[in-house]
């Protein structure tokens, strides 16, 4: 069945009030699962809910964070997120990184105790939004083993850049391993295999069971460059933070009741302070003009910008409803009724 954003962020607002997240909060995340949904990064938006949800019912989620930042330096703050939402704690530590920019030209924040924030690309447009270049890391339990291991350390750890432009930002975000978890969480709870080349199983074996990839490890993009780009992210989301790195990030996935102390870092850059803002889109929109008049490749009907094609997805999904599948459609309703929240549909 197909909802409108609008039901869904009623229906997601409720839901999360219904275990204790307070309005103006809930507001906030079920925006953020929304806008990924209606993107079509189906493995990061609305079907993260029943996860966060029941995480928060077995008090291993703070519903009610106390989430403090500290302003160490005219550009710096840090922010510890009281283990709350990953998508509140992010937004607001987005929103303090622009406060500082506009200031200073600059903000950088390094967030700990938070959680899983699901798409990074939310925050990056947040910032572009506000007339800044944005960055957003994120580590996340571990997935991708060192190079030449064959156990994982490194969490999935995406890496994601927004910059403002002439009708939409240009946004990159991706994370450091073949494919996001995402896709092999989805794949196991629908019991299809995966594709070749993405996952190792517990032996470190190739392998194209999902579940056995959720109990191995999930390959890092582009070999040993992903490895690295996985660790540079735990580096500064993790290490510089003084959250959980690597291993000792909790695992979101299980029963477990401890925190799972994942850390972010967001970067906002004014680009008013670099150069006037019409200038910088002028130069972006000739750039996406020049990319757009590349020769294509045989086969190819169109050059895409990086976020261009979840921009057209978002389009269409307005229009048309963002379709929701009847296992989790089930998911969601049967926890909205524990709750005593409206169901869906
Ligand atoms: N919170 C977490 O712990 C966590 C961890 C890992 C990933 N994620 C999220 O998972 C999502 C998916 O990540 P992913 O690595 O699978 O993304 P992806 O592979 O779909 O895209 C990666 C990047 O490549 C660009 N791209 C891909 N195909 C393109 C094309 N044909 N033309 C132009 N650009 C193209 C995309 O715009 C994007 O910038 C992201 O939103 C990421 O933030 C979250
Ligand atoms: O699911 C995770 O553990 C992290 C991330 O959202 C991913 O899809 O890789």
């Amino acid at each position: 069945m197909n909802f409108s954003g609008d039901q869904l962020i009623q229906f997601c607002t409720n839901l999360l009030q219904g275990v204790g997240v307070p309005k103006a909060d809930a507001e906030i995340v079920a925006d953020v699962l929304v806008d990924t949904s209606l993107e079509g990064l189906d493995t990061h938006g609305i079907s993260r809910l029943p996860i966060y949800v029941t995480r928060i019912q077995n008090g291993r989620i703070n519903p009610q964070p106390n989430i403090k930042v500290n302003k160490t330096a005219p550009s710096v703050a840090t922010v510890d997120g009281d283990n709350g939402l990953g998508q509140l704690v992010g937004v607001k530590s987005m929103e303090v990184a622009i406060n500082l920019a506009k200031e200073t030209g600059v903000g950088a924040v390094a967030t700990k105790h938070s959680n899983h924030y699901g798409a990074s690309s939310y925050f990056c447009k947040q910032a572009a939004a506000a007339g800044m270049v944005g960055l957003a890391f994120t580590n996340t339990p571990s997935g991708i083993p060192p190079w030449g291991g064959r156990e994982s350390y490194f969490g999935t750890n995406p890496i994601a850049f927004g910059f403002p432009g002439k009708e939409q930002p240009v946004v990159v975000d991706m994370s450091s391993s073949i494919v996001a978890r995402g896709n092999i969480i989805l794949a196991a709870k629908q019991g299809k295999p995966i594709p070749e080349g993405w996952a190792i199983d517990k032996e470190g074996k190739p392998t194209t069971d999902a579940k056995a990839a959720l109990d191995g490890a999930v390959l890092p993009m582009a070999g040993p460059k992903g490895y690295a780009m996985a660790l540079a992210v735990e580096i500064m989301s993790g290490i510089l933070s003084g959250s959980a790195f690597g291993k000792n990030v909790g695992w979101i996935y299980d029963e477990s009741t401890q925190p799972v102390d994942i850390g972010h870092f967001f970067i906002a850059l004014d680009v008013s302070k670099f150069m006037p803002m019409g200038a910088f889109i002028d130069r972006m929109q000739q750039m996406i003009t020049e990319i757009k008049e590349t020769p294509k490749a045989e086969g190819v009907e169109e050059i895409y910008i990086p976020g261009e094609r979840r921009t057209n997805k978002a389009a269409l999904r307005n229009k048309e409803g963002v379709p929701v599948s009847d296992q989790l459609l089930a998911e969601l309703n049967q926890l909205a009724q524990g709750v005593g929240a409206t169901i869906l549909g």
